[in-house]
Protein backbone atom coordinates (compact mmCIF):
# COMPACT_ATOMS: atom_id res chain seq x y z
CA UNK A 1 0.00 0.00 0.00
CA UNK A 2 2.50 2.42 1.25
CA UNK A 3 4.62 2.33 -2.43
CA UNK A 4 5.32 5.72 -4.38
CA UNK A 5 2.32 7.42 -6.34
CA UNK A 6 1.67 6.16 -9.79
CA UNK A 7 0.29 7.77 -12.94
CA UNK A 8 -2.99 6.20 -13.99
CA UNK A 9 -1.95 3.58 -16.93
CA UNK A 10 -3.92 1.07 -19.17
CA UNK A 11 -4.93 -2.55 -17.25
CA UNK A 12 -2.59 -5.42 -17.81
CA UNK A 13 -0.11 -2.88 -20.06
CA UNK A 14 0.32 -0.33 -17.46
CA UNK A 15 2.48 2.23 -18.24
CA UNK A 16 4.54 0.60 -20.90
CA UNK A 17 3.11 2.89 -24.01
CA UNK A 18 2.96 6.09 -22.62
CA UNK A 19 6.82 6.74 -23.53
CA UNK A 20 8.70 6.89 -26.72
CA UNK A 21 12.25 5.88 -25.82
CA UNK A 22 14.25 9.34 -27.35
CA UNK A 23 14.69 11.94 -24.56
CA UNK A 24 13.08 9.49 -21.77
CA UNK A 25 14.61 11.37 -19.00
CA UNK A 26 12.76 14.76 -19.75
CA UNK A 27 9.07 12.76 -20.39
CA UNK A 28 10.47 11.60 -16.55
CA UNK A 29 11.12 14.45 -15.41
CA UNK A 30 7.64 16.37 -16.18
CA UNK A 31 6.34 13.39 -14.56
CA UNK A 32 8.19 14.09 -11.48
CA UNK A 33 6.66 17.51 -11.59
CA UNK A 34 3.13 16.43 -11.15
CA UNK A 35 3.70 13.17 -8.94
CA UNK A 36 6.80 14.50 -6.71
CA UNK A 37 10.44 13.20 -6.52
CA UNK A 38 9.33 10.02 -6.25
CA UNK A 39 7.10 7.94 -8.29
CA UNK A 40 6.18 4.40 -9.70
CA UNK A 41 5.39 2.99 -13.28
CA UNK A 42 4.39 0.14 -13.74
CA UNK A 43 5.40 -1.67 -17.23
CA UNK A 44 3.92 -5.06 -17.66
CA UNK A 45 3.84 -6.87 -14.53
CA UNK A 46 6.97 -5.06 -13.40
CA UNK A 47 6.71 -2.32 -11.19
CA UNK A 48 9.74 0.51 -11.16
CA UNK A 49 10.56 3.66 -9.02
CA UNK A 50 12.10 6.52 -10.45
CA UNK A 51 14.24 9.51 -8.03
CA UNK A 52 14.28 12.68 -9.21
CA UNK A 53 16.48 14.76 -5.82
CA UNK A 54 19.07 14.66 -4.59
CA UNK A 55 18.04 14.07 -1.19
CA UNK A 56 16.67 11.06 -2.38
CA UNK A 57 19.24 10.34 -4.56
CA UNK A 58 21.49 10.33 -1.62
CA UNK A 59 19.17 8.09 0.97
CA UNK A 60 19.17 5.46 -2.34
CA UNK A 61 23.08 5.83 -3.20
CA UNK A 62 24.65 6.53 0.07
CA UNK A 63 22.70 5.38 3.04
CA UNK A 64 20.79 2.40 1.40
CA UNK A 65 23.86 1.83 -1.07
CA UNK A 66 23.93 -1.67 0.08
CA UNK A 67 20.45 -2.52 0.19
CA UNK A 68 20.17 -1.37 -3.27
CA UNK A 69 23.39 -2.17 -5.57
CA UNK A 70 22.10 -5.06 -7.84
CA UNK A 71 21.61 -4.81 -11.16
CA UNK A 72 18.50 -6.34 -12.96
CA UNK A 73 18.74 -9.46 -14.96
CA UNK A 74 17.23 -8.04 -18.02
CA UNK A 75 17.13 -9.23 -21.71
CA UNK A 76 19.14 -7.45 -23.42
CA UNK A 77 22.16 -6.53 -20.62
CA UNK A 78 22.12 -10.68 -19.78
CA UNK A 79 22.54 -11.00 -23.29
CA UNK A 80 25.46 -8.90 -24.18
CA UNK A 81 27.42 -10.22 -20.42
CA UNK A 82 27.39 -13.27 -21.08
CA UNK A 83 24.65 -13.77 -18.12
CA UNK A 84 25.72 -11.45 -15.63
CA UNK A 85 29.81 -11.84 -16.33
CA UNK A 86 30.65 -8.17 -16.77
CA UNK A 87 31.15 -5.36 -14.05
CA UNK A 88 27.97 -3.12 -15.27
CA UNK A 89 24.88 -5.99 -14.53
CA UNK A 90 26.81 -8.81 -12.83
CA UNK A 91 24.78 -9.06 -9.14
CA UNK A 92 26.67 -7.56 -6.23
CA UNK A 93 28.68 -10.87 -5.49
CA UNK A 94 32.19 -11.04 -5.05
CA UNK A 95 32.54 -11.80 -8.59
CA UNK A 96 31.23 -8.20 -9.03
CA UNK A 97 34.01 -6.96 -6.33
CA UNK A 98 36.97 -9.04 -7.77
CA UNK A 99 36.26 -8.03 -11.45
CA UNK A 100 35.92 -4.37 -10.45
CA UNK A 101 38.96 -4.44 -8.53
CA UNK A 102 41.16 -6.04 -11.25
CA UNK A 103 39.42 -3.64 -14.03
CA UNK A 104 40.52 -0.80 -11.81
CA UNK A 105 43.99 -1.74 -11.13
CA UNK A 106 44.87 -2.96 -14.31
CA UNK A 107 43.09 -0.08 -17.01
CA UNK A 108 41.60 2.44 -14.90
CA UNK A 109 43.84 3.53 -12.01
CA UNK A 110 44.41 7.01 -12.07
CA UNK A 111 48.31 5.64 -12.37
CA UNK A 112 47.55 3.36 -15.24
CA UNK A 113 45.33 6.21 -16.82
CA UNK A 114 48.33 8.68 -16.68
CA UNK A 115 50.41 6.11 -18.60
CA UNK A 116 48.00 6.01 -21.86
CA UNK A 117 48.76 9.96 -21.79
CA UNK A 118 50.80 9.77 -24.79
CA UNK A 119 47.65 7.90 -26.75
CA UNK A 120 45.58 10.39 -25.91
CA UNK A 121 48.22 13.01 -27.10
CA UNK A 122 48.74 11.66 -30.10
CA UNK A 123 45.27 10.65 -31.41
CA UNK A 124 44.17 14.16 -30.28
CA UNK A 125 46.83 15.58 -32.47
CA UNK A 126 44.90 13.49 -35.68
CA UNK A 127 41.90 14.85 -34.72
CA UNK A 128 43.06 18.72 -34.92
CA UNK A 129 44.95 17.51 -38.01
CA UNK A 130 41.55 16.69 -39.72
CA UNK A 131 40.14 19.71 -38.36
CA UNK A 132 43.02 21.81 -40.00
CA UNK A 133 41.87 20.37 -42.85
CA UNK A 134 38.40 20.83 -42.86
CA UNK A 135 39.46 24.87 -42.12
CA UNK A 136 41.51 24.56 -45.61
CA UNK A 137 38.48 22.96 -47.89
CA UNK A 138 35.95 25.42 -45.92
CA UNK A 139 34.13 22.25 -44.84
CA UNK A 140 31.22 22.26 -42.26
CA UNK A 141 32.50 20.13 -39.20
CA UNK A 142 30.62 17.31 -37.69
CA UNK A 143 31.80 16.90 -34.08
CA UNK A 144 29.81 13.74 -32.95
CA UNK A 145 31.45 11.77 -36.31
CA UNK A 146 35.06 13.45 -36.15
CA UNK A 147 35.03 12.51 -31.53
CA UNK A 148 33.70 9.09 -32.09
CA UNK A 149 37.00 8.22 -34.37
CA UNK A 150 38.80 9.86 -31.49
CA UNK A 151 37.75 8.38 -28.72
CA UNK A 152 37.17 4.81 -30.40
CA UNK A 153 41.15 4.88 -31.24
CA UNK A 154 41.91 6.17 -27.49
CA UNK A 155 40.24 2.73 -25.90
CA UNK A 156 41.11 0.39 -28.76
CA UNK A 157 44.53 1.21 -28.43
CA UNK A 158 44.71 0.94 -25.05
CA UNK A 159 42.42 -1.62 -23.80
CA UNK A 160 42.68 -3.59 -27.28
CA UNK A 161 46.42 -2.66 -28.15
CA UNK A 162 44.67 -2.06 -32.22
CA UNK A 163 43.77 0.75 -33.76
CA UNK A 164 41.40 0.59 -36.87
CA UNK A 165 42.65 2.24 -40.13
CA UNK A 166 41.71 5.76 -40.49
CA UNK A 167 38.91 5.46 -43.22
CA UNK A 168 38.80 1.67 -43.50
CA UNK A 169 35.79 -0.96 -43.59
CA UNK A 170 36.76 -2.26 -40.87
CA UNK A 171 36.45 1.00 -38.80
CA UNK A 172 32.83 1.62 -40.30
CA UNK A 173 31.72 -1.77 -39.40
CA UNK A 174 33.01 -1.09 -35.56
CA UNK A 175 31.25 2.03 -35.66
CA UNK A 176 28.35 0.58 -36.79
CA UNK A 177 28.28 -2.07 -34.64
CA UNK A 178 28.61 0.14 -31.61
CA UNK A 179 25.48 1.89 -32.64
CA UNK A 180 23.29 -1.03 -32.95
CA UNK A 181 24.35 -2.49 -29.39
CA UNK A 182 23.60 1.05 -27.79
CA UNK A 183 20.11 0.65 -29.42
CA UNK A 184 19.66 -2.77 -28.39
CA UNK A 185 20.62 -2.21 -25.18
CA UNK A 186 18.31 0.58 -24.21
CA UNK A 187 15.12 -1.21 -26.12
CA UNK A 188 12.85 -2.44 -24.60
CA UNK A 189 11.87 -5.92 -24.69
CA UNK A 190 8.58 -7.34 -24.05
CA UNK A 191 10.09 -10.64 -21.80
CA UNK A 192 11.30 -8.25 -18.99
CA UNK A 193 8.00 -7.25 -18.22
CA UNK A 194 5.82 -9.98 -19.26
CA UNK A 195 7.29 -13.47 -18.81
CA UNK A 196 6.41 -16.20 -21.06
CA UNK A 197 3.90 -14.34 -23.55
CA UNK A 198 6.77 -11.72 -23.57
CA UNK A 199 9.53 -13.91 -25.04
CA UNK A 200 6.41 -14.93 -28.11
CA UNK A 201 6.61 -11.18 -28.57
CA UNK A 202 10.45 -10.42 -28.99
CA UNK A 203 10.65 -13.68 -31.40
CA UNK A 204 7.85 -12.43 -33.89
CA UNK A 205 8.77 -8.15 -34.21
CA UNK A 206 12.37 -9.78 -34.74
CA UNK A 207 14.24 -7.86 -31.48
CA UNK A 208 15.42 -10.99 -30.95
CA UNK A 209 16.93 -12.00 -33.58
CA UNK A 210 18.32 -8.97 -34.00
CA UNK A 211 20.03 -9.05 -30.03
CA UNK A 212 21.36 -13.10 -31.19
CA UNK A 213 23.10 -11.06 -34.42
CA UNK A 214 24.32 -8.94 -32.47
CA UNK A 215 26.02 -10.78 -29.87
CA UNK A 216 27.39 -13.13 -32.71
CA UNK A 217 29.53 -9.84 -34.04
CA UNK A 218 30.38 -8.53 -30.64
CA UNK A 219 31.54 -12.21 -29.87
CA UNK A 220 33.16 -12.59 -32.86
CA UNK A 221 35.20 -9.24 -32.45
CA UNK A 222 36.46 -9.96 -29.23
CA UNK A 223 37.60 -13.65 -30.14
CA UNK A 224 39.74 -12.31 -32.76
CA UNK A 225 41.42 -9.39 -30.55
CA UNK A 226 41.94 -12.37 -28.15
CA UNK A 227 43.30 -14.42 -30.50
CA UNK A 228 45.46 -11.52 -31.47
CA UNK A 229 46.98 -11.32 -28.52
CA UNK A 230 47.54 -15.19 -28.48
CA UNK A 231 49.64 -14.91 -31.50
CA UNK A 232 53.51 -15.42 -30.49
CA UNK A 233 54.16 -13.32 -33.93
CA UNK A 234 51.51 -10.22 -33.03
CA UNK A 235 53.83 -6.67 -33.29
CA UNK A 236 52.29 -4.08 -30.69
CA UNK A 237 51.49 -0.61 -30.77
CA UNK A 238 53.26 0.35 -28.04
CA UNK A 239 55.49 -0.56 -24.67
CA UNK A 240 52.31 -0.15 -23.04
CA UNK A 241 51.06 -3.45 -21.68
CA UNK A 242 47.17 -3.32 -22.64
CA UNK A 243 44.29 -4.37 -20.66
CA UNK A 244 43.52 -7.81 -22.35
CA UNK A 245 47.51 -8.31 -21.87
CA UNK A 246 46.72 -7.76 -18.64
CA UNK A 247 43.87 -9.99 -18.16
CA UNK A 248 45.56 -12.82 -20.29
CA UNK A 249 48.83 -12.93 -17.93
CA UNK A 250 46.00 -13.13 -14.85
CA UNK A 251 44.56 -16.23 -16.75
CA UNK A 252 47.99 -17.81 -17.32
CA UNK A 253 49.56 -17.44 -13.80
CA UNK A 254 46.21 -18.07 -12.07
CA UNK A 255 46.31 -15.44 -10.01
CA UNK A 256 43.13 -14.06 -10.25
CA UNK A 257 41.30 -15.57 -7.48
CA UNK A 258 38.31 -16.56 -9.22
CA UNK A 259 38.29 -19.01 -12.36
CA UNK A 260 38.89 -16.78 -15.36
CA UNK A 261 38.20 -18.18 -18.86
CA UNK A 262 37.45 -16.18 -22.39
CA UNK A 263 34.42 -16.05 -21.32
CA UNK A 264 35.34 -13.73 -18.24
CA UNK A 265 37.57 -11.58 -20.63
CA UNK A 266 34.93 -11.12 -23.78
CA UNK A 267 32.09 -9.24 -21.46
CA UNK A 268 34.87 -7.26 -19.87
CA UNK A 269 35.67 -5.68 -22.99
CA UNK A 270 32.00 -5.21 -23.82
CA UNK A 271 32.15 -2.75 -20.57
CA UNK A 272 35.07 -0.95 -22.06
CA UNK A 273 33.61 -0.89 -25.38
CA UNK A 274 29.58 0.19 -24.66
CA UNK A 275 30.73 2.21 -21.59
CA UNK A 276 33.84 3.79 -22.16
CA UNK A 277 33.51 5.68 -26.40
CA UNK A 278 30.43 6.92 -26.73
CA UNK A 279 30.29 8.60 -23.23
CA UNK A 280 33.18 11.24 -23.85
CA UNK A 281 31.68 11.69 -27.51
CA UNK A 282 28.35 12.69 -25.69
CA UNK A 283 30.08 15.07 -22.88
CA UNK A 284 32.26 17.02 -25.56
CA UNK A 285 29.23 17.47 -27.84
CA UNK A 286 26.45 18.27 -25.32
CA UNK A 287 29.82 20.71 -24.26
CA UNK A 288 30.28 22.72 -27.50
CA UNK A 289 26.35 22.60 -27.70
CA UNK A 290 26.09 24.41 -24.84
CA UNK A 291 28.71 26.86 -25.19
CA UNK A 292 27.72 27.75 -29.29
CA UNK A 293 24.08 28.66 -27.68
CA UNK A 294 25.87 30.61 -25.05
CA UNK A 295 28.68 33.14 -26.65
CA UNK A 296 29.71 34.74 -23.53
CA UNK A 297 30.68 31.91 -21.96
CA UNK A 298 32.98 30.64 -25.09
CA UNK A 299 34.15 34.06 -25.49
CA UNK A 300 35.30 33.71 -21.60
CA UNK A 301 36.58 30.07 -21.83
CA UNK A 302 38.73 30.72 -25.01
CA UNK A 303 39.98 33.98 -23.38
CA UNK A 304 41.27 31.75 -19.95
CA UNK A 305 43.01 29.22 -22.51
CA UNK A 306 45.08 31.59 -24.76
CA UNK A 307 45.43 33.95 -22.03
CA UNK A 308 47.84 31.18 -20.61
CA UNK A 309 48.91 29.42 -23.16
CA UNK A 310 48.41 31.65 -25.99
CA UNK A 311 51.98 32.29 -26.56
CA UNK A 312 54.17 30.23 -28.40
CA UNK A 313 52.23 26.66 -27.74
CA UNK A 314 50.46 24.39 -30.40
CA UNK A 315 49.25 22.08 -28.10
CA UNK A 316 47.20 21.80 -24.27
CA UNK A 317 48.88 19.32 -22.68
CA UNK A 318 47.12 17.23 -19.61
CA UNK A 319 49.58 18.97 -17.05
CA UNK A 320 48.46 22.71 -17.91
CA UNK A 321 44.53 21.85 -17.42
CA UNK A 322 45.22 22.45 -13.71
CA UNK A 323 45.63 25.81 -14.60
CA UNK A 324 41.98 26.49 -15.89
CA UNK A 325 39.94 26.47 -13.44
CA UNK A 326 37.11 28.25 -15.94
CA UNK A 327 37.12 25.11 -18.09
CA UNK A 328 36.85 22.65 -15.57
CA UNK A 329 34.02 24.81 -14.59
CA UNK A 330 32.35 24.72 -17.89
CA UNK A 331 32.73 20.83 -17.92
CA UNK A 332 30.56 20.55 -15.12
CA UNK A 333 27.85 23.05 -15.72
CA UNK A 334 27.45 21.28 -19.10
CA UNK A 335 27.38 17.29 -17.42
CA UNK A 336 24.79 19.20 -15.18
CA UNK A 337 22.57 20.34 -17.69
CA UNK A 338 23.41 17.62 -20.20
CA UNK A 339 24.34 14.67 -18.48
CA UNK A 340 25.72 11.96 -20.70
CA UNK A 341 23.91 9.09 -18.92
CA UNK A 342 20.63 10.31 -17.97
CA UNK A 343 19.45 7.45 -15.97
CA UNK A 344 21.79 6.20 -14.36
CA UNK A 345 21.83 2.26 -14.80
CA UNK A 346 19.14 0.47 -12.88
CA UNK A 347 19.34 -0.89 -9.70
CA UNK A 348 17.47 -3.86 -8.24
CA UNK A 349 16.75 -3.88 -4.38
CA UNK A 350 18.35 -6.79 -2.67
CA UNK A 351 15.88 -6.35 0.13
CA UNK A 352 13.19 -4.37 0.84
CA UNK A 353 14.08 -0.56 2.50
CA UNK A 354 12.60 2.58 2.99
CA UNK A 355 13.14 5.62 0.75
CA UNK A 356 11.53 8.44 0.97
CA UNK A 357 8.69 7.22 3.94
CA UNK A 358 7.91 4.57 0.72
CA UNK A 359 8.52 0.85 1.49
CA UNK A 360 10.12 -0.12 -1.47
CA UNK A 361 9.73 -4.24 -2.00
CA UNK A 362 13.01 -6.56 -2.49
CA UNK A 363 14.02 -6.96 -6.50
CA UNK A 364 12.47 -3.34 -7.34
CA UNK A 365 14.13 -1.70 -10.14
CA UNK A 366 15.03 1.72 -9.06
CA UNK A 367 16.15 4.65 -11.62
CA UNK A 368 17.62 7.96 -10.91
CA UNK A 369 17.11 10.53 -12.83
CA UNK A 370 20.09 12.70 -13.01
CA UNK A 371 18.65 14.73 -15.62
CA UNK A 372 16.07 15.98 -12.96
CA UNK A 373 18.48 15.36 -10.24
CA UNK A 374 20.79 18.35 -11.72
CA UNK A 375 17.50 20.62 -12.21
CA UNK A 376 16.38 20.39 -8.89
CA UNK A 377 15.08 24.08 -7.51
CA UNK A 378 15.96 23.42 -3.83
CA UNK A 379 19.60 23.71 -4.85
CA UNK A 380 20.05 25.09 -8.64
CA UNK A 381 19.42 28.69 -8.99
CA UNK A 382 17.82 29.11 -12.17
CA UNK A 383 18.87 25.48 -12.86
CA UNK A 384 17.96 25.84 -17.08
CA UNK A 385 20.76 28.25 -17.31
CA UNK A 386 24.18 27.74 -18.91
CA UNK A 387 26.12 29.39 -16.39
CA UNK A 388 29.78 28.08 -14.91
CA UNK A 389 30.45 30.26 -12.62
CA UNK A 390 28.36 28.63 -10.04
CA UNK A 391 31.27 25.84 -9.36
CA UNK A 392 34.21 28.69 -9.05
CA UNK A 393 32.88 28.97 -5.60
CA UNK A 394 32.55 25.84 -3.56
CA UNK A 395 33.92 22.52 -3.72
CA UNK A 396 31.04 20.31 -5.94
CA UNK A 397 32.91 17.37 -7.28
CA UNK A 398 32.07 14.31 -9.87
CA UNK A 399 32.04 12.00 -7.14
CA UNK A 400 28.58 12.87 -5.80
CA UNK A 401 29.38 13.69 -1.91
CA UNK A 402 26.14 16.09 -1.77
CA UNK A 403 24.44 13.91 -4.81
CA UNK A 404 23.54 17.74 -6.31
CA UNK A 405 25.97 16.88 -9.70
CA UNK A 406 25.92 12.78 -10.18
CA UNK A 407 26.48 12.07 -14.01
CA UNK A 408 28.87 9.35 -13.30
CA UNK A 409 26.28 7.85 -10.66
CA UNK A 410 27.40 7.15 -6.74
CA UNK A 411 27.89 5.00 -3.92
CA UNK A 412 29.56 1.42 -4.72
CA UNK A 413 28.29 1.24 -8.33
CA UNK A 414 29.85 4.60 -8.79
CA UNK A 415 31.61 5.21 -12.55
CA UNK A 416 34.89 3.29 -12.47
CA UNK A 417 36.01 5.52 -15.87
CA UNK A 418 35.49 8.85 -14.27
CA UNK A 419 39.18 9.58 -14.21
CA UNK A 420 39.73 8.38 -17.50
CA UNK A 421 36.38 9.86 -18.96
CA UNK A 422 37.56 13.73 -17.19
CA UNK A 423 40.87 13.54 -18.25
CA UNK A 424 39.75 12.74 -21.98
CA UNK A 425 37.02 15.31 -22.22
CA UNK A 426 39.65 18.18 -20.63
CA UNK A 427 42.22 17.20 -22.90
CA UNK A 428 39.80 17.28 -26.29
CA UNK A 429 37.68 20.27 -25.21
CA UNK A 430 41.02 22.36 -24.01
CA UNK A 431 42.58 21.82 -27.83
CA UNK A 432 39.23 22.34 -29.90
CA UNK A 433 38.46 25.85 -27.83
CA UNK A 434 42.22 26.46 -28.08
CA UNK A 435 42.95 26.54 -31.38
CA UNK A 436 40.06 27.27 -33.38
CA UNK A 437 37.19 29.29 -33.30
CA UNK A 438 33.41 28.23 -33.98
CA UNK A 439 30.86 29.48 -35.93
CA UNK A 440 27.28 28.58 -36.81
CA UNK A 441 26.64 27.07 -40.76
CA UNK A 442 25.27 30.52 -42.36
CA UNK A 443 21.44 30.49 -42.09
CA UNK A 444 21.73 28.94 -38.36
CA UNK A 445 20.53 30.66 -35.46
CA UNK A 446 21.62 29.95 -31.80
CA UNK A 447 18.05 29.93 -31.01
CA UNK A 448 17.46 27.07 -33.71
CA UNK A 449 20.42 24.55 -32.20
CA UNK A 450 18.16 22.05 -30.69
CA UNK A 451 18.43 19.80 -27.16
CA UNK A 452 17.08 16.55 -29.16
CA UNK A 453 18.27 13.51 -27.82
CA UNK A 454 18.47 9.59 -29.54
CA UNK A 455 17.33 6.52 -27.12
CA UNK A 456 20.17 4.97 -25.27
CA UNK A 457 21.53 4.68 -22.16
CA UNK A 458 24.21 7.57 -23.58
CA UNK A 459 22.36 10.45 -24.92
CA UNK A 460 22.87 11.75 -27.66
CA UNK A 461 22.43 14.49 -29.86
CA UNK A 462 19.58 13.64 -32.48
CA UNK A 463 20.39 16.34 -34.51
CA UNK A 464 24.37 16.45 -35.03
CA UNK A 465 26.20 19.41 -34.02
CA UNK A 466 27.29 20.45 -37.47
CA UNK A 467 30.36 23.76 -36.82
CA UNK A 468 32.19 25.84 -39.12
CA UNK A 469 35.64 25.88 -37.47
CA UNK A 470 38.12 29.37 -37.89
CA UNK A 471 41.72 29.06 -37.29
CA UNK A 472 42.51 31.27 -34.40
CA UNK A 473 43.08 34.53 -34.91
C1 LIG B 1 32.45 11.09 -19.48
C2 LIG B 1 32.49 9.79 -19.44
C3 LIG B 1 31.59 8.87 -18.63
C4 LIG B 1 30.37 9.08 -18.04
C5 LIG B 1 29.55 10.36 -18.02
C6 LIG B 1 29.98 7.83 -17.40
C7 LIG B 1 28.80 7.65 -16.67
C8 LIG B 1 28.48 6.48 -15.99
C9 LIG B 1 27.30 6.31 -15.16
C10 LIG B 1 26.25 7.37 -14.89
C11 LIG B 1 27.32 5.05 -14.68
C12 LIG B 1 26.26 4.41 -13.75
C13 LIG B 1 26.69 4.58 -12.31
C14 LIG B 1 25.64 4.15 -11.29
O1 LIG B 1 24.86 3.23 -11.58
O2 LIG B 1 25.60 4.74 -10.20
C15 LIG B 1 28.49 4.39 -15.20
C16 LIG B 1 28.85 3.09 -14.92
C17 LIG B 1 29.91 2.45 -15.50
N1 LIG B 1 30.87 3.03 -16.33
FE1 LIG B 1 30.97 4.98 -16.88
N2 LIG B 1 30.95 6.89 -17.63
C18 LIG B 1 31.96 7.48 -18.37
C19 LIG B 1 33.13 6.89 -18.79
C20 LIG B 1 33.44 5.56 -18.62
C21 LIG B 1 34.66 4.93 -19.11
C22 LIG B 1 35.77 5.64 -19.88
C23 LIG B 1 34.57 3.59 -18.76
C24 LIG B 1 35.55 2.47 -19.02
C25 LIG B 1 36.39 2.40 -20.00
C26 LIG B 1 33.33 3.41 -18.02
C27 LIG B 1 32.88 2.20 -17.50
C28 LIG B 1 31.76 2.05 -16.70
C29 LIG B 1 31.36 0.77 -16.10
C30 LIG B 1 32.08 -0.57 -16.25
C31 LIG B 1 30.21 1.03 -15.33
C32 LIG B 1 29.44 0.04 -14.46
C33 LIG B 1 29.99 0.04 -13.03
C34 LIG B 1 29.35 -0.97 -12.10
O3 LIG B 1 28.17 -1.29 -12.25
O4 LIG B 1 30.05 -1.43 -11.19
N3 LIG B 1 32.68 4.62 -17.96
N4 LIG B 1 29.19 5.29 -16.00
Amino acid sequence: ANFPPCPKGLPFFGNIFQFNSSSLCLQLYELSKQHGPIFSLQLGLRKIVIISSPKLAQELLKTHDLECCNRPSLTSSMKFSYNGLDMASSPYKDYWRHTRKFSIIHYLSFKRVSNFSSIRKHETTLLMKKIENHVSCSKVTNLHELLTCLTSAIVCRTAFGRRFEEEGVERSMFHGMLQEAQELIISNFYSDYFPFVGGIIDKLNGMMGRLEKMFKDLDEFYQNVIDEHLDPQRKKLGDEEDFIDALLQLKNDGSFSMDLSHVHIKPLMMNIILAGIDTSVATIVWAMTALMKNPRVMKKVQEEIRNKFGDGKCFIEEDNIQKLPYLKAVIKEAMRLYPPVPLLLPRETIKKCSIGGYKIPEKTLVYVNAWAVHRDPKTWNEAEEFYPERFLEGEIDFRGCGFELIPFGGGRRICPGLHMGIITVELVLANLLFSFDWELPQGVKREDIDILMLPGYTQHKKNPLCLVTKRRV
